[in-house]
């Protein structure tokens, strides 16, 4: 494949960013990559693993002659380092980011990017529970969907697309969404789930005296499978929770609504109310896998890197 980058800069050395470098070895479409994370520690086993051709010290050294910056950082950080980065971009250059929540990256990443760099905000809709620079894998992306949220109506088309071609480069299918509907749909499909997955954890834990650690003992298939991206950074999903508040909060006003309905149903014995609801859900989950759009992760990312 023709080269679409000549140099790329990834700042922050975890999942996604390892990910996107073994699936830029393995499709060859970029010339060099350089890497940055904040932690001493981040740096030295990239450095050891071989992730980035070349390690930096600091952000700035990172992003220089970049043609393209991808920030791959907690969302909560990305205006800090955009801040950072924003004198030491070259003309011409697109900064993007993959960050799980989009009109809040572009809030505050938006006003330091300047005048003649492209803003191509964009989110990999693709990843496992596991964080850090030795969780990434070239097959990450494979067959996955990758949303571009354009940051403004006058955004560099001709950025965009290159943009579109080098994710495609990557494995994936690319499409366009607006901010704002990118955070309601995230909400429902991705954001609100781990909250359920995390406080059905902690639930089973404040049982723990009662059940005398059978919970995690005897924890069935269900529980594993629902519970599986509980398992994931308490960094990450605390900015995904602070910066999509909005969203987040219609989306689990309407679940509260749902469960309590349920509940009453339990309580009076309305056994006809969850046969249909459960007919009803069973149809629409089972819709969801016959379209092929089942989005569980993959199983290596289970089982660890496969490149
Ligand atoms: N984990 C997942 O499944 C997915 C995550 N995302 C998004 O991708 C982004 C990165 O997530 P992961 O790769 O999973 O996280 P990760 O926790 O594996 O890696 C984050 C990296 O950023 C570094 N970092 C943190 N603060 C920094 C700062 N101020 N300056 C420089 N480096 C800093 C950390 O040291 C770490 O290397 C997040 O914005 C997340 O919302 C998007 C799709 C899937
Ligand atoms: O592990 C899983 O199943 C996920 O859902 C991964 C994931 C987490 C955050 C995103 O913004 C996109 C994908």
């Amino acid at each position: 494949m023709a080269q679409q980058y000549e140099k790329v800069a990834l700042i922050g050395l975890g999942l996604i960013a390892s990910s996107m470098f073994w699936a830029m070895k393995r499709a060859g479409t970029v010339g060099e990559v350089s890497g940055y994370a904040r932690s001493a520690e981040t740096r030295a086993t990239a450095r050891e693993i071989g992730l980035c051709d070349t390690v930096c010290d600091s952000a700035i050294e990172a992003v220089k002659d970049a043609d393209l910056v991808v920030l791959c950082v907690p969302v909560g950080v990305m205006g800090a380092v955009a801040e950072e980065i924003g004198p030491h971009l070259k003309p011409g250059a697109t900064v993007s980011d993959v960050g799980s929540v989009k009109k809040a990256v572009i809030d505050s990443v938006g006003p330091h990017i300047p005048e003649g760099v492209h803003f191509v905000p964009a989110h990999p809709l693709a990843g496992t529970e596991q964080s850090g620079p030795t969780a990434g894998f070239a097959e990450l992306f494979d067959n996955r969907w990758v949303l571009i949220v354009p940051s403004s109506d006058d955004t560099d088309d001709a950025a965009v697309i290159r943009l579109q071609a080098f994710w495609e480069g990557l494995g994936a299918f690319v499409e366009r969404m607006d901010a704002e509907h990118h955070d309601l749909v995230l909400a429902v499909t991705s954001h609100t789930p781990h909250l359920i997955a995390y406080t059905m954890v902690g639930v089973a834990d404040d049982l723990r005296r009662v059940t005398d650690s059978e919970v995690i003992k005897y924890s069935a298939a269900g529980f594993r499978d629902f519970t599986r991206i509980a398992a994931s950074d308490p960094t990450m999903w605390r900015d995904v929770f602070l910066t999509n508040k909005e969203a987040t909060l219609e989306i689990l006003g309407r679940f509260t609504e749902e469960l309590f309905a349920l509940q009453r149903a339990i309580r009076k014995g309305d056994g006809d109310h969850l046969h249909a609801y459960f007919t009803r859900t069973r149809a629409i989950r089972r819709g969801i896998i016959e379209a092929g759009q089942d989005t569980a992760a993959p199983d290596f990312g289970r089982t660890g890197s496969k490149r």
